[in-house]
C-alpha cells in the first residue's frame, strides 16, 4: 500500500560463513548495483565477518548488520560483543532475541530488552524477534504469547528507524514449515496494533519481517500479506541466487 514502509530483506547467516564467502555478498552486491531494488537489503554474517563484510559493502547498496550484542558497553565478559563494536566494526544493525538465542542462552524478554536499547544507544537499529512454539500454537496461545514478547522485549521509546520487528514462529524456523498467509496476517495485525499503541506516529512505519522458511517459491505470497514488510531469512540467505530470489518479490 501507499503508506507502507520500504520493505526490508534482510538475511541471518547464523553461524555459518568462512572469509571465502564474502564472494555470495560481492555477488550481491553487483546485482545491487546493477539494478534498483525497491526493498533494502541487509546480510547479518557471524560478528567474525562483520567488519570485512562492512568494508566490501561501503557504499554499496546492502546494509551489514550483526545477530546478537551485549547490553553493556564493554567489561568482564569474556567472548560477548557490546553494541558499540559492532557500530565500531561496520554495522548499521544487530538482531536481537532471536529464538535460538533464546533457547540455547536462555535469553528472557527483559534481557532482550535491555540488547535492544543497548542497541538504539550505539546507533545501531535492533531487530527484535519474537515467535511463538508449535505447542503455543497447538495450545491456541500464539497472540497472547506474541503480546507478552511485545510488551517484555521492545524499548520503552520506538522509533521507525532504529526498530525492526521480526515475527518468527519458532516452528516454522529450518523446517520447511510455513504458517498461512492469514495466519501471518493476524501476528502481523497484532503487532501493527501493539507498535501503533505505543507510538501514534512511528509506529504505522516500523517495518515488520516475516521469518521462517522463506524461500525465492514461497516469498511472493508471504510478502504479500498486510503488514508484512520484509523478511528475516536464514538458510536461503547463504547463496546470493536464493537471496536475490527472495528479494525479487518486491521486483
Ligand atoms: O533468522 C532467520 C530465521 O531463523 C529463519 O531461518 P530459516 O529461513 O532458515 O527458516
Amino acid at each position: 500500500m501507499a503508506n507502507d514502509p520500504r520493505p526490508l530483506v534482510a538475511g541471518n547467516w547464523k553461524m555459518n560463513g568462512l572469509r571465502g564467502s564474502i564472494s555470495e555478498l560481492e555477488a550481491i552486491i553487483a546485482d545491487a548495483q546493477a539494478r534498483p531494488w525497491p526493498v533494502d537489503l541487509m546480510i547479518c554474517p557471524p560478528a567474525t565477518l562483520v567488519c570485512a563484510f562492512a568494508k566490501a559493502a561501503a557504499g554499496a547498496k546492502i546494509a551489514i548488520g550483526a545477530q546478537d550484542c551485549h547490553a553493556e558497553v564493554s567489561g568482564a565478559f569474556t567472548g560477548d560483543i557490546s553494541a558499540e563494536m559492532l557500530k565500531d566494526a561496520g554495522a548499521s544493525a544487530v538482531i536481537v532475541g532471536h529464538s535460538e538465542r533464546r533457547t540455547y542462552h536462555g535469553e528472557t524478554d527483559d534481557m532482550v530488552k535491555a540488547k535492544a536499547k543497548a542497541a538504539n544507544r550505539a546507533g545501531l537499529t535492533a531487530i527484535v524477534c519474537i515467535g511463538e512454539t508449535y505447542e503455543e500454537r497447538e495450545a491456541g496461545a500464539t497472540i497472547s504469547r506474541i503480546e507478552r514478547q511485545l510488551a517484555g522485549s521492545l524499548p520503552e521509546t520506538i522509533d521507525a528507524v532504529k526498530l525492526v520487528i521480526a515475527y518468527e514462529p519458532v516452528w516454522a524456523i529450518g523446517t520447511g514449515l510455513t504458517p498461512t498467509p492469514k495466519d501471518v496476517e493476524q501476528v502481523h495485525q497484532t503487532i501493527r496494533k501493539h507498535l501503533v499503541s505505543l507510538d501514534k506516529s512511528s509506529g504505522p512505519t516500523v517495518r515488520i519481517l516475516y521469518g521462517g522458511s522463506v524461500k525465492p517459491s514461497n516469498a511472493k505470497e508471504l510478502m504479500a500479506v498486510p503488514n508484512v514488510n520484509g523478511a528475516l531469512v536464514g538458510g536461503a540467505s547463504l547463496t546470493a541466487k536464493d537471496f536475490l530470489g527472495i528479494a525479487a518479490a518486491y521486483a
